[in-house]
């Protein structure tokens, strides 16, 4: 199928032309004709598959020149209140068609005056939206077309109180467009409520996460998850990455650290002025910073080009979370590596996220510090030889290096220099888990594990289950001597964490397992 194939206006033609689509995604094909007959669309496809020009393209097709608001659209964030007006924009750049985003921050009486001048379509966030509504600067009785963009989270606890007394401004005759990467159950049941015999269209089908996304996670260990995190991203090749937190503070410490040791980190979240907020986006966006540190608040829809990284430093809250934290890279038919940092504790959370998504995330183990070193070195002996073949001036270090080269060996001075220079990069942390003296062979820890009565188990059942719950290969698991209602096993020393934190308020067909460091036995 081609864009030729669609009855909208040359202009628009032009326009996607220019902006250098070639041929429509699935869900552009499917949905471009239902909206242009004027049907409710509910549409749901894959993050970074085009939904923004999937209601765009129809849109500012069917918006006139008047200066009357014909069309609204909410977004949950400004930034992406921003993004998608922008994208509206420039749809309709041949076209005499307005679009104005308004939201929260940004100074009202700017708003106002384009308002007053006459705009087609207004993007916002719901309470900027709201606070204009309520000062009579924005009036809605000749709109014809509401759009909830990341309408599952608009129809969500935060928002709907919001939505609802928008709509009620809006002419019930109108056209509802709801579009998302995830849809669950009851939010779609609540649309009903807002729509008229709405059309449902997937694209998603099966798949919620979108394929071009490499997903694997890495165990770590709650006090070494900033020395992990600098392991995994000095030994990844990344173009631009996301790194998500849960919290303001732990965005705001996370840059912190990743700044101090020499990393290009900036943070994003809702406490900072909306000035900051947008600075630090440019500077994503040009890639004057390689990392952006973020809460949720930029989960959701936002586009940045050559994004490679998304990095779950906190694993995400709920498994729609993931599914649009991972989205931001892997966009538009590109690749994208998404690594999610689970601790001991967090790994039944892990299960449930991918029980969710309906696929298995594969584990990766945290590169050694000798794999980091090799890397560092690499890239250092790259910078010594770029500076010796540069024209940079090293005269003052002259007299210095003749002192040296006179006192000591050559091969010494460089060494030591390098030394110095290396020095305290990265070191490897004890885990914080003392298990002491358990009796299990090298390299391993036994467990007492007592899993209560009416427990029909074999040794290989007892494996399989352990391996399951914590997430280790049951090869892994090593030896077992079960008895009546009670077992010994022996996990490697650094699975044992995992298996201490994941086993310790589990469950084994329906009987508690209670479980700990078995006791050494005496030595004879
Ligand atoms: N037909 C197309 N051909 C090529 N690129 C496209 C096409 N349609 C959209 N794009 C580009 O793909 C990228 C992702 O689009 P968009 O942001 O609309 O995705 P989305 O489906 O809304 O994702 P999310 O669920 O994360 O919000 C954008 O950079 C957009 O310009
Ligand atoms: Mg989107």
């Amino acid at each position: 199928m081609n864009f030729e194939d669609f009855s909208i206006s040359t202009n628009v033609k032009k326009a996607i032309k220019d902006m250098g689509f070639e041929a429509p995604s699935p869900i552009q094909e499917k949905v471009i004709p239902e909206i242009a007959e004027g049907h409710d669309v509910i549409g749901q496809a894959q993050t970074g598959t085009g939904k923004t020009a999937a209601f765009g393209i129809p849109l500012v097709d069917k918006v006139t020149n008047d200066k009357h608001v014909q069309a609204i659209i909410l977004t949950p964030t400004r930034e992406l209140a921003i993004q998608v007006s922008g994208e509206l924009q420039k749809l309709s750049q041949h076209m005499n068609v307005r679009t104005l985003p308004v939201y929260g921050g940004q100074s009202i009486g700017h708003q106002i005056k384009a308002l007053k001048r006459g705009v087609d379509i207004v993007v916002g966030t719901p309470g900027r939206v709201l606070d204009h509504l309520r000062r009579g600067t924005l009036k809605l009785q000749n709109v014809h077309t509401v759009i909830m963009d990341e309408a599952d989270e608009m129809l969500d606890m935060g928002f709907i109180e919001d939505i609802e007394s928008i709509l009620k401004q809006v002419n019930r005759d109108r056209q509802t467009l709801l579009f998302s990467a995830t849809m669950p159950f009851p939010i779609r049941k609540l649309s009903n409520k807002y729509m008229q015999k709405p059309k449902h269209i997937s694209i998603s089908k099966g798949e919620v996460t979108a394929p071009s996304i490499n997903q694997v996670y890495y165990k770590v260990l709650e006090k070494n998850k900033l020395d992990s995190l600098c392991r995994i991203i000095d030994s990844e090749q990344v173009e631009l990455g996301i790194v998500f937190c849960r919290t303001k503070k732990g965005v705001a410490e996370l840059t912190e650290a990743l700044q101090a040791r020499g990393y290009m980190a900036d943070g994003l979240h809702g406490d900072l002025t909306q000035t900051q907020r947008d600075q630090v986006m440019k500077k994503f966006r040009d890639t004057t910073v390689e990392f952006l540190i973020a809460t949720d608040v930029a989960a959701r829809g936002i586009d940045v080009q050559n994004v490679s990284h998304v990095i779950n430093y906190d694993i995400p809250q709920d498994p729609e979370s993931y599914v649009h934290r991972i989205g931001r890279t892997g966009r538009a038919g590109k690749k994208g590596m998404a690594l999610t940092l689970v601790t001991p504790r967090e790994m039944k959370h892990l299960r449930s996220i991918e029980s969710e998504i309906g696929m298995q995330i594969p584990t990766q183990t945290i590169p050694t510090i000798e794999e980091v070193v090799e890397k560092q070195q690499a890239t250092w002996k790259y910078q010594v030889a770029n500076t010796i073949e540069s024209d940079v001036d090293w005269s003052m270090y002259e007299p210095m290096a003749e002192e040296l080269l006179n006192e000591y060996e050559a091969k010494d001075v460089v060494g030591a220099l390098l030394m110095t220079a290396f020095q305290g990069t990265s070191n490897i942390e004890d885990d914080g888990y003392d298990f002491g003296e358990t009796g299990a062979a090298q390299g391993m820890v036994r467990f007492f594990i007592n899993v209560g009565r009416n427990v029909e188990l074999t040794p290989k059942k007892l494996a399989q289950e352990v391996a399951q719950l914590v997430g280790i290969s049951e090869k892994n698991v090593g030896k077992i001597d079960l008895f009546e209602n009670f077992s010994f096993i022996e996990v490697p020393e650094d699975a044992a964490p995992f298996v201490y934190e994941g086993l310790r308020h589990s469950r084994l067909n329906g009987a508690r397992i209670n479980l700990e460091p078995a006791k050494p036995r005496k030595k004879r």
